[in-house]
């Protein structure tokens, strides 16, 4: 079996997110981060968050990969249509720092989360010989779509920054998970750069139930179905505005009044 078809047999379908009235707080705080949260997150589409530094918008996106369970409490709903028992399973997550295992090679750092979720199933490193060698298959396979297949035994230190985000695009797209959370992850690099890599995820991540936190928005408005503002503090989300047609879109003068919208919202939150 080749590894495309292996990958496709065990891909899960697309999951939408729903969250009423979420609060959360973190335990060594006085007050909650967000309150009254009201978010529906549809599957299979982009949904972007802005909102001003400190808002709770990393919070968020942490708890909803269950990476915050131990230090906040939460209440409120938080659903998955369809109904699954843990959404941290769910998920992968992607960072603004493309946390490369230094030490690794390009393919190895692409196979790492593959290999530690069999670890964590199995007590220890797959055994299974060709199921190494499909996953093996299919690092490459992803590594050819994001353009570094040439460089798969490089160290990340020998790439440059663009570079080391595709690689962090394709191990999250080795995670094969439904739900996509980035953080940021194309703040750092420089504007073309940015636009590649853009185009690249909305491309890559076409199916997947996507949600992007990012300062810029006109990142948001080239790649979202919908846009969510954080504001206020405690924080709650608003429903900015949802964008019918298809991304990544071009900047144009609806754009620019969308644009200008959303700066209005957040300077008024600024100065609160
Ligand atoms: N471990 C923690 N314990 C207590 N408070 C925290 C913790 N981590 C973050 N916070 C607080 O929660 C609030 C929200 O932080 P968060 O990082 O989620 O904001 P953000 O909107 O992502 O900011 P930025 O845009 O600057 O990344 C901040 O006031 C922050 O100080």
């Amino acid at each position: 079996m080749s590894a495309n078809r292996a990958n496709c047999e065990h891909r899960l379908a697309s999951l939408a997110i729903s969250i009423d009235n979420g609060l959360m707080q973190y335990l060594d705080s006085q007050a909650p981060t967000l309150q009254g949260i009201n978010m529906q997150i549809p599957a299979g589409q982009w949904t972007c968050i802005l909102g001003r530094s400190g808002c709770g918008k990393t919070s968020l996106l942490r708890h909803l990969a269950g990476l915050l369970d131990q230090k906040v409490v939460w209440s409120g709903s938080l659903r998955m249509d369809p109904a699954h028992a843990e959404l941290k399973d769910q998920v992968a997550y992607m960072a603004q720092q493309d946390l490369l295992m230094p030490w690794l090679s390009v393919l190895d750092n692409v196979l790492l989360s593959t290999r530690f979720g069999e670890s964590a199933k199995s007590g220890f490193f797959v055994k299974n010989v060709r199921k190494i060698h499909a996953q093996k298959e299919q690092a490459l396979a992803l590594l050819e779509k994001v353009g570094l297949v040439d460089n798969a035994s490089h160290l990340p230190q020998q790439l440059s920054g663009g570079m080391r985000q595709r690689v962090a695009l394709a191990r999250t797209l080795m995670q094969n998970k439904p739900v996509v959370l980035m953080d940021e992850p194309f703040s750092a690099l420089d504007a073309v750069t940015r636009y590649r890599l853009q185009n690249l995820a909305c491309a890559l991540l076409r199916d997947k139930t996507v949600v992007l936190i990012t300062h810029d928005p006109q990142e948001a408005i080239r790649l979202a179905h919908q846009i969510y503002l954080l504001r206020g503090d405690p924080s709650t989300a608003e429903l900015l505005t949802s964008l019918v047609s298809s991304t990544p879109r071009e900047f144009d003068a609806a754009g620019a009044q969308l644009q200008q919208r959303i700066m209005a919202r957040l300077e008024y939150d600024d100065d609160e």
